[in-house]
């Protein structure tokens, strides 16, 4: 395959890039008005207006060229038929195939989680003293977290009331510890979520956990109140937990796309199996969608496609996720993972270096709140901020007027930040201010944006929406030429680490390989301690 660089495709879009560029959105919306329906895509309860975006049809037309020209469809169909895509791995990547229906093996530990979710949620499941469990501690890292802790705070209006899910992530013992003084052994579960059960950080929380709950109950109680979510049952084993109570997962799934796996148990647990069930169910829906939607009319695809033009040929570094929606207040944390770690790389699937762009700095927050701090930058700044917008038409909490306030913002955005605002108009507004004052009032307006909007955020549209960033990021890293299943990226600091802990806890002598900087501040903390 040769590098997206070398393709026609590419070459047609940096010259069209140059006409584009040019070309103000609020001049095409003026020129068209059936623009929205041009550019907008609606499967089920979703729709995604991409309307505001700078590109033509013939920008669409190449973009799709790109991906034919770089093999998306080859490449989706060897993801989904279990290729082992994940070629320094040499692992398949089948997270689809945890939310389809055709896995003996992935029926079966859905049904290991069902009874054991039910059994929790109804009381059945006890404590060593007898007692129900009230709290169900997570503890895990990066995709043994985030997945969970996005996916349990989107559907807070689906958790049982009095069973409270908590998640520790952080080798910082103050996550734990604080974490821990809302809990009692008696009523505490502990899930250890952990595809390696090798992490340091989740082992040196679990083993702390297990300190605490066996200083409170003795050896005997850690089978009632310890679970694990694993790929490792001898470690798990080792670790003391008995893997009658282990809850697997396989190997071609990706820590980042394994909350659909037993990594999800602490979401069955805080909002039932049947809604689990559900929001698999709409991923399934999704991932249906990607595979046999033509590219043109795929709403991954088209998301991706938006994302390439503004990475590759406008210069654009960053992207923002903006959900006007509180309960999605973890999804750019959640995406930082899954979009960063995929596809943060500079090395093409020959083993060559990239000579291109691959993955955007993801960010955001959510609205309102990120218009009183960074949207600033995305107004008037000097970056291209490409930024997805999403919003539900209907509120979970009817207040008063808040949903109708909310929504007028998520509204009002990216309009502005489609149009902007004309020297013209500033001065129109107050023809009495100089023309030094005016010009700090103008926007130059033409920011793209994508709008994401859906009826309710119930389980079903969550699993849309995360599989439609999941296969985003795909064709993303398709087209970019790299793999996005591995993280070697995350591995040097992880041995440094481990070399550095006996120098700092002075069980090993402070070593003269490090640079002066890390030497010097291992001292001064030893200093600092004393
Ligand atoms: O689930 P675990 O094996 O504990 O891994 C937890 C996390 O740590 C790793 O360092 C990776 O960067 C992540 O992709 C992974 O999700």
């Amino acid at each position: 395959m040769p590098h997206p660089i070398n393709l026609p495709a590419w070459r047609q879009l940096t010259a069209h890039a140059g006409e584009m560029g040019e070309r103000h959105m609020r001049d095409m919306f003026a020129a068209d008005p059936h623009r929205f329906e041009r550019f907008s895509l609606r499967l089920g309860d979703v729709l995604l207006d991409y309307s505001k975006n700078r590109i033509t049809a013939h920008t669409m037309e190449l973009l799709t060229q790109l991906a034919g020209e770089t093999g998306v469809e080859t490449a989706r169909a060897a993801m989904f038929a279990g290729e082992a895509i994940n070629t320094t791995e040499n692992r398949a990547v089948l997270h689809t195939a945890l939310r389809a229906h055709d896995r003996p093996e992935v029926a079966a530990v859905l049904d290991k989680m069902k009874h054991f979710a039910q059994a929790v949620r109804s009381g059945a499941w006890k404590g060593a003293t007898g007692k129900v469990i009230t709290d169900v501690v997570n503890i895990g890292i990066g995709g043994s977290d985030l997945g969970p802790v996005m996916v349990s705070e989107a559907l807070r209006p689906y958790h049982k009331d009095g069973l409270r899910v908590r998640f520790v992530s952080n080798v910082d013992g103050t996550h734990l510890a604080e974490t821990l003084k809302l809990c009692v052994p008696e009523t505490t579960l502990f899930i250890i979520a952990s595809k390696t059960f090798t992490t340091q950080e989740t082992m040196a929380n679990a083993y702390s956990a297990k300190d605490w709950l066996v200083g409170g109950l003795g050896q005997d109680a850690v089978a009632s109140h310890f679970v694990a979510l694993s790929t490792n049952a001898a470690a798990v084993a080792e670790f003391g937990i008995d893997t009658e109570h282990m809850f697997e997962f396989w190997d071609w799934v990706g820590g980042r796309y394994s909350l659909w796996s037993a990594i999800g148990l602490s979401i069955a647990v805080a909002i039932g199996f049947n809604d689990f069930r559900r929001l698999l169910d709409g991923a399934a829906l999704m991932d249906d969608h990607f595979r046999t939607a033509p590219l043109a009319v795929n709403m991954p695809v088209v998301l991706a496609l938006l994302g390439v033009w503004y990475n590759n040929f406008m210069g654009a570094a960053a992207h923002a996720v903006l959900p006007y929606d509180q309960y999605l207040h973890r999804l750019p944390a959640y995406l930082q993972q899954l979009d960063m770690e995929s596809n943060g790389k500079s090395t093409a699937r020959d083993g060559s270096p990239v000579s291109w762009q691959t993955g955007p700095i993801i960010f955001g927050e959510p609205g309102t709140n990120g218009q009183h701090a960074f949207y600033q930058l995305i107004h008037q700044g000097t970056k291209l901020i490409p930024c997805d917008f999403l919003a539900a038409a209907t509120t979970h909490n009817p207040m008063g007027d808040h949903h109708a306030l909310l929504l007028s913002n998520f509204l009002a955005q990216p309009e502005a930040l489609m149009r902007g605002k004309t020297l013209d108009e500033v001065k129109g507004e107050n023809p009495s201010q100089s023309e030094a004052q005016a010009a700090h009032r103008v926007f130059a307006g033409n920011h793209p944006t994508n709008t994401v909007l859906y009826k309710t955020l119930d389980p079903h549209t969550l699993g849309m929406l995360i599989a439609l960033y999941e296969h985003k990021v795909f064709v993303q890293g398709i087209i970019w030429d790299i793999n996005s299943f591995d993280q070697w990226g995350v591995e040097l600091g992880k041995q440094l680490a481990k070399k550095i802990l006996p120098q700092l806890n002075g069980t090993a002598p402070p070593a003269d390989h490090h640079d002066c900087s890390t030497a010097g501040l291992i001292a001064a903390i030893k200093g600092l301690r004393q």
